[in-house]
């Protein structure tokens, strides 16, 4: 794929012990698009996330994150902290990890703390309630009003994150991660468990995040109607190495995409797809 990739994986390989998760991968994911990780468990998708946001040192190859005025930054050079706050780069998780006592609103305000922390002088400024410290704090609770109504939350604003349907929850993360305005957003399975009113609701967000806020998303999702409904482009791993990628159309016809999945070889698929069954 060429373009203007905002995410290169290069090469990327991670080894536990005997264990090859991932293995030899490249692809790029393009600026302002929705890349979709797919393929069948213990692909080596979620491992593929752990190096992109710093959780594992990959064992070898590059991932390397360029931002809109052309500076690049080599993500398996940093720690996680740094990949958050240098490459900008957000994440959510296969699991919800809401602080399910603090409140929707609070949740939002939380992903805000380092930038609310230099606001304050590191407390001072803000122990003292100077101007400077007043402004940063409205700034963040506006945004994260903002966010709470894009996702139709805005009236729950001060009920317990944890009291919201599950559907709520999972987008009330995904508001969270957009709070720190990431230039990527990496999602794990955002549609795990949801029903299809939800499902709907999630795609709709992500199409909007997409359009109205032009942030790259990368997503992995075993929910083929969100992946064939908002993904630009999809990659498909399987045995930790890439299959096949391309627009999803194309993939959903890969005879190697639909063995994969099967559990069956590419002549069984072939059969399968010719048959029309
Ligand atoms: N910390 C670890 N230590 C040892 N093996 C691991 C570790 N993390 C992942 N693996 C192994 O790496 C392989 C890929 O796992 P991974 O979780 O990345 O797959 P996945 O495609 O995300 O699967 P799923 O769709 O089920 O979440 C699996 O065989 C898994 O057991």
């Amino acid at each position: 794929m060429s373009g203007d990739p905002i995410l290169s994986v290069d090469r990327l390989s991670m080894r536990f012990g005997g264990i090859v998760a991932v293995n030899d991968l490249s692809f790029d994911a393009e600026r302002r698009k929705i890349t979709a990780l797919i393929g069948p468990n213990g692909a080596g998708k979620t491992t593929v996330f752990n190096c992109i946001t710093g959780f594992y040192k990959p064992t070898s190859g590059a991932m390397r994150l360029t931002h809109d005025d052309g500076h690049a930054i080599q993500l398996q050079r940093l720690n996680d902290f740094r990949i958050a706050k240098l490459a900008r780069v957000a994440r959510t998780f296969q699991n919800i990890r809401l602080f399910p006592g603090m409140t929707a609103l609070e949740n939002l305000m939380v992903a805000q703390h380092n930038a609310l922390m230099r606001a304050s002088g590191l407390t001072f400024l803000g122990l003292i309630g100077a101007p400077s410290w007043r402004n940063a704090e409205q700034a963040a609770i506006d945004l994260s009003r903002t966010w709470l109504d894009r996702i139709g939350l805005l009236d729950r604003a001060d009920d317990a994150a944890g009291n919201l349907p599950y559907g709520d929850q999972r987008r009330l993360e995904i508001a969270r991660a957009m709070c720190t305005q990431p230039a990527l957003l990496c999602l794990d399975e955002p549609a795990a468990g949801l029903n299809a009113r939800e499902s709907a609701a999630l795609s709709e967000l992500l199409l909007s995040i997409r359009s109205e806020e032009g942030t790259s998303i990368l997503l992995i999702e075993h929910d083929m109607s969100v992946v064939m409904e908002i993904s630009d482009h999809v990659v498909v791993m399987d045995y930790g190495v890439k299959i096949a990628e391309g627009t999803p159309r194309h993939i959903r016809d890969d005879p190697k995409v639909i063995a994969a999945y099967l559990g069956a070889d590419e002549e069984e698929a072939i059969a399968v797809m010719e048959s029309g069954t």
